[in-house]
């Protein structure tokens, strides 16, 4: 048995929070009407509309659209049974006039022959503009005609139009109005209109006085007018109004219907009403449908499918300055990465005191006569304060000659060098005798003996990189002095260090490349996807496509097949700028590292959609992935080796993303494995579990999001 009513709302109470907006609503739209629905600011309509079709949920009271609960697999609604324009503009504004008209049309699933004379019957009769103007070019007035064409370009069973008419010029607005009598009239298409215009309401065949929530009304205008025996409606909504605020609505009514009763005995004619016995509300149908199955929004259908990619593209190719940036993204994080972080610092400078020489600096310096042997055990030394500053020849370092040692210590106090290197008078001497003498040393030769250096560490990395530099040139002193003086060189080696895995001279660069390529692909494609999605969705046109019939997984899943086109972009970018381009060297496998990089690359992706579904806008999704950006690259072990953390931010640390696959991929390029250790596996464990976490929640959040 099908239902007559197009709508049935009954006692439907719903609230935001502690406020509530509609009250006990009471409605009734018979199929084949215009139900005019008034009203003033702020007091429900929208709310009610969004009930209507789907999109929220009543606290209480129940809702019947075209015989079936919203949601319901047997209601059509949402679906091609409805068509919605909602206040908002709600389309891309990449699309042209005919891209919007033909997205929602291919969504209802017309052929295309159809669709294409729908396109025309309504682009003359609605005066759109050219078919390939953009939607962003066009007025307001213009985009929201577009937005009423895409809504009744199938002719739906129900229209609901929130307030169509606005920014419309008057010969426009009265053509709309007389189509919509005309298809009510040859139809049984029922449409459900607001306006702030209630005079252009008199067409309609139904009015709904609606204020703080309720139906103050809900008859035809005729009788209205009669009812409170005046002219124009926009005095029976303000008698209502007052009476309501009065608390009197209820007497105000029946001395209403009591009018109206005696003008239809006076006249002996019936005022005209609409007829509402088309559409009694039918409870068997209504009983029989509420035990039918809620819609899943997990179906999956082609051609709805091919729509939303195609409007993914559109959005993508058409935003020329948006592609620019999102292409350039990656390649100026790259470089300004490769050539920023990791080169040996140059040019520090670090102030000399030689006492010894009067050119401190020892621009003249014989290197040959500065150690000679003399017998099997001694060796002559000639200026070794000289020979040890020759060593100091390197682009890292720049000697700075200070005369006096108070003057350069003062100098390290004022930042202007950082460190301070001094030698004393009879250095050369000392040195010897610290050689020849061995343990009869006295304690003052010693100290002469000595290359006292200051460093000023409140730099780390700076005083540190000098340090382990000053070290460093020490060892190659030392043994090219014990050569010179035909001794074994090897005996400066107490220690002999030798690297397994890396070479001692790599860079830091090489060591940060895998954090930061990976950090770089897992919040680029976070603030990529939280972006565009968010953006779709405040701009309104998620919540239309979905009224349409679009499943929320369709949505999903095709914004997640175009981010994949883009990780992929990224992916490739990123790893040729980084070894193609800076030839960071690798030892492992190219594809294994692109895999890595790839599927950091998707749970980047699930992290910004998770991060857009629970952010109310752009600037909160912002908020939220530059906030969880800092933290989790504080903690991936990227500025700090998790050994130095406590042992429980070790295992918080271990479950991010890109921790794991930061030491996989590195496991591959420093250390050249395959598949064949589980330490490269373990970096693809994570980020597919990620994966799988994310397309779960993501889709039962989506779900519950209504
Ligand atoms: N998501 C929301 N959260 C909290 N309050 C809301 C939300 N949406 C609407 N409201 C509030 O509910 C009330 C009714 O809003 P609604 O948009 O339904 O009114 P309306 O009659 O359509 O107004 P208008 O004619 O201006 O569009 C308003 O006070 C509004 O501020």
């Amino acid at each position: 048995m099908a239902a007559k009513e197009a709508v049935y709302v009954q006692d439907a109470c719903k609230s935001y929070g502690k406020k509530e907006v509609l009250k006990n609503l009471r409605m009734k739209v018979p199929r084949g009407c215009i139900y005019g629905l008034l009203g003033p600011s702020g007091c429900g309509k929208t709310t009610l509309l969004s009930c209507i079709v789907g999109r929220r949920n009543l606290n209480s009271g129940d809702i019947w659209v075209l015989g079936g609960k919203p949601g319901t697999v047997d209601s059509g609604v949402p679906g091609p049974k409805v068509g919605y324009m909602p206040q908002d503009i709600a389309l891309v504004g990449e699309f042209t006039v005919k891209d919007a008209i033909f997205y929602f049309g291919r969504i209802f699933d017309m052929p295309e022959k159809m669709l294409e004379e729908r396109f025309n019957e309504l682009s003359s009769l609605l005066d759109l503009p050219p078919d390939d103007r953009f939607i962003r070019n066009c007025s307001g007035g213009q985009q929201r005609r577009v937005s009423f064409a895409a809504s009744m370009v199938h002719l739906p069973e129900l229209l609901i139009l929130d307030e169509p008419t606005v920014g419309v010029d008057p010969i426009l607005r009265e053509r709309i109005w007389n189509y919509l009598v005309e298809i009510t009239s040859k139809s049984n298409m029922a449409v459900i209109i607001t306006t702030h215009y209630i005079e252009e309401a008199r067409q309609a065949n139904l009015i709904g006085l609606m204020r703080g929530g309720r139906l103050l009304a809900e008859e035809s205008p005729a009788t209205l007018l009669t009812m409170f025996q005046t002219e124009v409606l926009e005095d029976v909504f303000f008698i209502l109004s007052q009476k309501q605020s009065e608390g009197r609505l209820d007497d105000t009514m029946a001395v209403a219907r009591s009018n109206l009763q005696i003008q239809n005995s006076n006249t002996d004619i019936s005022v005209a009403s609409f007829d509402t016995t088309r559409g009694s509300t039918d409870i068997l149908t209504k009983e029989k449908q509420t035990k039918t199955k809620n819609k899943s929004g997990y179906e999956l259908n082609g051609k709805r499918m091919k729509s939303l990619l195609d409007k993914n593209w559109k959005q993508f190719y058409r935003n020329v300055s948006g592609m620019i940036f999102i292409l350039m993204f990656p390649i100026a994080q790259n470089v300004a990465f490769l050539l920023a972080v990791g080169p040996d610092p140059k040019g520090i400078n670090l102030a000399v005191v030689n006492e010894e020489s009067f050119a401190t600096l020892c621009p003249n310096f014989n290197f040959s006569q500065s150690a000679v042997p003399y017998d099997d055990y001694n060796c002559h030394f000639h200026n070794m304060s000289c020979r040890f500053l020759s060593y100091i020849d390197t682009p890292m370092i720049t000697k700075v000659r200070y005369d006096a040692l108070p003057d350069a210590l003062e100098a390290v106090k004022h930042g202007e060098v950082v460190g301070v290197m001094y030698m004393a008078e009879n250095f050369t001497e000392s040195f010897e005798a610290r050689v020849e003498e061995g343990r009869d040393i006295e304690a003052e030769v010693l100290s002469f003996s000595e290359i006292k250096v200051w460093l000023d560490m409140s730099n780390r990395q700076i005083g540190a990189t000098v340090k382990y530099k000053l070290l460093s040139i020490f060892k190659d002193f030392q043994k090219d002095l014990l050569r010179d003086c035909n001794y074994e060189p090897q005996m400066a080696d107490f220690m002999n260090m030798t690297t397994f895995y890396g070479k001692d001279g790599d860079t830091f660069t090489e060591y940060m490349t895998p954090g930061l390529v990976l950090t770089i692909m897992f919040f680029l494609m976070t603030l990529m996807t939280s972006q565009i999605i968010v953006t779709d969705r405040s701009e309104g046109l998620w919540d239309r496509s979905i009224i349409a019939g679009v499943s929320s997984l369709e949505i999903s899943l095709t914004h997640f097949i175009f981010q994949i086109g883009i990780v992929l972009i990224y992916t490739v970018t990123t790893l040729t700028i980084t070894f193609a381009i800076f030839k960071i060297p690798n030892s492992g496998s190219m594809w294994i590292i692109t895999l890595i990089t790839f599927f950091q690359g998707l749970t980047g992706v699930g992290f910004g959609f998770w991060i857009s579904i629970i952010s109310e806008n752009v600037t909160m999704a912002n908020v939220l992935t530059t906030g969880s950006f800092y933290i989790m690259i504080l903690l991936s072990g990227l500025m700090w080796p998790l050994e130095g953390m406590p042992i429980v931010l070790q295992w918080v640390s271990k479950c991010l993303p890109f921790t794991i696959a930061i030491d996989s991929f590195r496991n591959v390029m420093k250390k050249g494995w395959s598949f064949d250790y589980f330490e490269v596996w373990n970096g693809f464990g994570i980020e597919i579990t990620w994966i799988v976490i994310f397309a779960v929640v993501n889709t039962m959040l989506i779900q519950s999001k209504r």
